[in-house]
């Protein structure tokens, strides 16, 4: 059986060996954007990542209606810093051509938020207009971790370097990541808590390494309970989605 990270995982090798099979343009968007880690370093409030995600396999459908550039737009204009694109299909419903029209939308940096294992899909979020990729410590071993944040950093892409465990945080401080998240969900067991946040973020000593705190971010006292644990950032995706009231559900997280 597996987990549904494994499920996620194998579905990927077969996507990877399709990208493969077509060519990649090496090129990516034009725009000067600000990078997320200055803009994270420069900020003494929290800067919250605003995502598009359409469903997710812990909570099913979550909003299959929206437009995605018209909902970054949205995101743009209520205080959002950056925002983060699911490009997964069979498990997000999300796709790369979402990330484009974003990217032609907004000014801010947009993350190209999928399950990376091979070089050729840092190739496709860049060419799609990615500014920022994420990697997920939980997905591969730390060489290959290594080898595609090398990569990465190379084509001129920053990275967002996913933890949950202190081995994982381990390994994100070993191969010099400026940008760590916490995940706060268990993507093996789907469990969220934001302990996870405080427990990790207190064991990161480098005052040059920004914080994340990730997934299950709902309300006010939320944002204000990552904050004092040292978090200079917040993803959310859910309660952004979900919201009638965007401006205002966002403003709410921006202590
Ligand atoms: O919808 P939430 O609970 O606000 O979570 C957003 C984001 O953290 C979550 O989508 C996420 C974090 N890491 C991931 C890795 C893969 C897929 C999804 C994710």
């Amino acid at each position: 059986m597996g987990t549904i990270l494994d499920r996620i995982l194998d579905q990927k090798r077969k996507e990877v060996e399709l990208l493969k099979s077509q060519p990649v343009i090496k090129s990516g968007s034009t725009k000067n954007i600000t990078p997320l880690y200055d803009t994270l370093r420069q900020s003494n409030q929290l800067s919250v990542i605003a995502e598009i995600k359409r469903a997710s396999p812990s909570k099913g459908d979550i909003n299959v209606g929206m437009e995605p550039p018209e909902q970054a737009k949205l995101y743009e204009q209520s205080g959002a810093k950056a925002i983060s694109v699911l490009t997964d299909q069979p498990f997000f419903k999300g796709t790369i051509e979402d990330l484009k029209q974003v990217r032609e939308t907004v000014q801010l940096p947009v993350l190209c938020k999928d399950f990376i294992i091979d070089q050729v899909q840092i190739d496709r979020a860049k060419q799609a207009g990615a500014n920022v990729i994420l990697l997920i410590a939980a997905a591969l071993p730390e060489e290959q971790l290594k080898a595609l944040n090398d990569y990465a950093i190379s084509s001129g892409l920053e990275v967002l370097f996913e933890v949950h465990n202190e081995v994982e945080l381990k390994a994100a401080e070993s191969l010099g990541a400026k940008i760590i998240g916490i995940n706060n969900r268990d993507l093996k067991t789907f469990k969220t808590d934001l302990a996870v946040t405080e427990r990790l973020a207190s064991q990161i000593q480098n005052p040059d390494v920004m914080v994340i705190s990730e997934s299950g971010i709902k309300t006010n006292e939320d944002a204000k309970r990552v904050f004092q644990a040292g978090a200079n950032g917040i993803l959310v995706g859910e309660t952004l989605m979900k919201s009638n009231n965007v401006p205002d559900a966002l403003q709410q997280l921006i202590v």
